[in-house]
């Protein structure tokens, strides 16, 4: 008795596969069929290890072939189970009423990430999201300062008969540093557990309320401590911000391969280009490539990361730091749209991130005064 292959293979297009509005051959699950005499080897290619799924297709198949080709065929099947393309997920418990985390990273300390950090989050405040910042700055927590909030102090509030960290506000920012949890001038020494021992509370012990984007202003660098950090809290993307030099890039890449390696697997939503050139304020249309030109730009299409546009070195971006109001509150400036631009590109970002998510682990925006605001060019 000799099988004709062509025949098993009609056999098996007889066998639908649930949800997929396809045979078990068009759906790409028969990888080979071969024959020998009376036997049939058929190598199938899964994507479920379930036990009863795999045991399923195996009945499945034998049917097939003894009731289309020949009920005396001896029917061996092989199944092979490959994983399906692996997508990021949200790693740890999500945080009721918090839509979407981002982590905001540098590879190099001084590239004004932190700067950066307080303008996302006073713009996207501007554009009607609800926003808080998680400043989990170790080495050197600024935020507080540039909130000016300084002197100021969580409260505990009382929610559902729990005492919880009341997050500080200003400019419509709710903010906890850990910062306020040290004294000033004192060097704390922090280990990546300790760190993210301290960052979980400030997130699960706190009461942030309804937020549709906590910003979490990292340390700079790719030490143990971002690991700790990335994986014990469910971050839904990063934000990587470089200056356009060598050495800034080299860090800034490191620091994206670090979201991407695969213990960590955190989308990288893009690349900003902080200090891409220096212009005096008084002469706008003048601009000085002082670090190099379009670094970070360039780094971006390389990785394959999105980039997020570029903020120049402005005087006033650093005075505005300095005393406490970040210059994107600023109406009508080059600064405020440089920070609008990125912003909305940081929020599209976020809404494909989200899409490319099953249903049920995909984030929601749920303020449509910052979603038509991504629209408006
Ligand atoms: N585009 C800019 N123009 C002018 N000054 C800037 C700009 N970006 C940042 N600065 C200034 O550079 C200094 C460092 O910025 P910032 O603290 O934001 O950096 P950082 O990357 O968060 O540093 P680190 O994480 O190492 O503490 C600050 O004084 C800030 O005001």
């Amino acid at each position: 008795m000799k099988l004709d292959r062509k025949e098993i293979l009609k056999a098996l297009g007889t066998i639908s596969v649930a949800g997929e509005g396809k045979n078990m051959v068009e759906s790409g699950i028969v990888q080979n069929v071969m024959s020998f005499g009376d036997e049939v080897v058929v190598d199938l290619v899964m994507q479920t290890p379930a036990l009863h799924i795999k045991k399923r297709a195996e009945v499945d198949v034998m049917k097939a072939i003894h009731e289309h080709v020949n009920q005396k065929a001896k029917v061996k099947v092989n199944i092979k189970v490959e994983a399906a393309d692996k997508k990021p997920e949200i790693k740890g418990k999500a945080i009721p009423g918090i839509s979407n985390i981002i982590a905001v990273a540098s590879g190099k300390g001084g590239v004004g990430k932190s700067t950066v950090t307080a303008n996302l989050a006073v713009t996207l405040s501007k554009m009607g999201f609800r926003v808080g910042i998680l400043d989990a700055d170790i080495y050197g927590p600024s935020i507080p300062m540039m909130f000016d909030v300084e002197a100021e102090r969580p409260l505990s509030v009382n929610v559902d008969g729990k005492s919880k960290m009341k997050p500080v506000e200003n400019y419509g920012v709710k903010v906890l540093s850990i910062g306020f949890f040290t004294k000033p001038n004192q060097a704390v020494i922090w280990r990546g557990p300790m760190a993210a021992k301290a960052l979980n509370q400030m997130i699960f012990d706190a009461a942030w309320g309804e937020l549709d984007f906590l910003l979490v202003d990292l340390p700079p660098g790719t030490g143990d401590i971002h690991l700790s950090i990335m994986q014990s809290l469910p971050i839904t993307g990063s934000v990587v911000v470089s200056t356009p030099q060598n050495v800034a890039l080299a860090d800034a890449k490191k620091g994206v391969a670090m979201f991407r390696q695969e213990s960590i697997n955190v989308p990288v939503l893009g690349i900003v280009e902080n200090m891409a050139y220096f212009t005096p304020e008084e002469l706008p249309e003048n601009k000085y490539y002082i670090f190099g030109k379009e670094g970070a730009k360039n780094l971006s299409k390389d990785i394959d990361a999105p980039f997020l546009g570029e903020i120049p070195l402005v005087q006033s971006l650093r005075e505005s730091g300095d005393i406490g109001r970040p210059a994107a509150l600023q109406e009508s400036t080059p600064l405020e749209t440089a920070f609008q631009n990125i912003t909305r590109e940081m929020v599209q970002e976020t809404v494909n991130r989200n899409k490319s998510l099953p249903p049920t682990e995909a984030i929601k925006i749920t303020t449509m005064a910052g979603c038509s605001a991504v629209k408006q060019k």
